[in-house]
């Protein structure tokens, strides 16, 4: 017997989603189902899946799982994708929500102009959030990769962030140092790698490889990590334009424990019904 599934299949920047209702639906999914559902060959092909769920304490659950199947904590593409689902989808009558995620709750708004502004939360820069950041109290560190010597910024948006300051993101070795980051045994929950070029006080480009996903066109909590290290050593002035290879997002961070503001679009791209004993 089939068992069949409705999703919406989404972008924010370029990050793709694949969207799936479990308010309504009863929704069940293995790792590998996740992993096989992500194939850009054999599947639908997304970076990260979302799983809207009932809440007890906000106004809808928000679950995320990369395309190799991990279950993470917070992403700010998807965060923007997700309010957008949950208008369209008649789910609520709020343009502004509130959700809670693995890392707490955040609040996504669908603005008139059409972009969506999340509040995602203090930026935290202490120990318990980055287990890396245990050897250290400050914000920038040495990191040791094949000999070569990096300095990184660990910073944590409720999913962990690693940013390195580069000359050029365009000729920077994202793939293999990312990949190399990422697993490094510094980081023992696998970490988020962002490539950040300074155009200007108010302006960076950036590229991020995604833990779980690889290289993304765009990285919401990799935009606000890198826009609130650069903010907090003062090579950058909030707001922050942020240029990924998939679109535009701004971030806004007033220092501190304030919250981190980032707006940016959130787009349908296609509805669909997908058979899970199929693939
Ligand atoms: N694309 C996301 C982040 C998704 C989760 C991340 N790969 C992780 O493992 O923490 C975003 O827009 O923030």
């Amino acid at each position: 017997m089939a068992n069949m599934i409705k999703f919406t299949k989404m972008q924010g920047a370029g990050n793709d989603f694949m969207v799936i209702d479990g308010v309504t639906q009863s929704i069940s999914l293995s790792a590998d189902t996740i992993k096989k559902l992500a194939n850009r060959q054999f599947g639908i092909g997304f970076d990260q899946l979302l799983l809207v769920e009932s809440s007890a304490v906000a106004d809808f659950k928000y679950r995320i799982f990369n395309a190799d199947g991990s279950e993470v904590s917070q992403c700010g593409n998807g965060a923007r994708c997700f309010v957008r689902f949950v208008v369209d989808q008649g789910l609520t009558q709020q343009r502004e929500i509130s959700v809670e995620t693995a890392s707490g709750i955040i609040t996504p708004k669908l603005e008139d102009h059409g972009l969506v502004t999340v509040n995602m939360g203090a930026p935290r820069f202490k120990p318990d959030a980055i287990p890396f950041v245990a050897a250290s109290a400050a914000t920038h560190y040495a990191l040791e990769v094949n000999d070569q010597a990096f300095n990184i910024a660990a910073v944590s948006m409720g999913n962990p962030h690693a940013v390195l300051t580069v000359d050029d993101v365009e000729t920077a070795p994202v793939l293999p140092l990312g990949s190399a980051i990422e697993h490094h045994p510094r980081f023992p929950e696998r970490v988020n790698v962002g490539f950040m070029q300074v155009m200007d006080e108010h302006h960076i480009k950036l590229r991020v490889f995604e833990r779980g996903s690889g290289e993304t066109l765009a990285c919401g909590t990799g935009a606000c990590a890198a826009a609130v290290t650069g903010i907090q050593s003062g090579r950058l002035s909030s707001p922050v334009k942020v240029s990924a290879r998939g679109g535009e997002l701004s971030i806004a961070w007033q220092g501190a424990d304030t919250p981190v503001m980032m707006t940016g679009p959130a787009v349908t791209v296609f509805t669909g019904e997908i058979d899970l004993d199929a693939i």
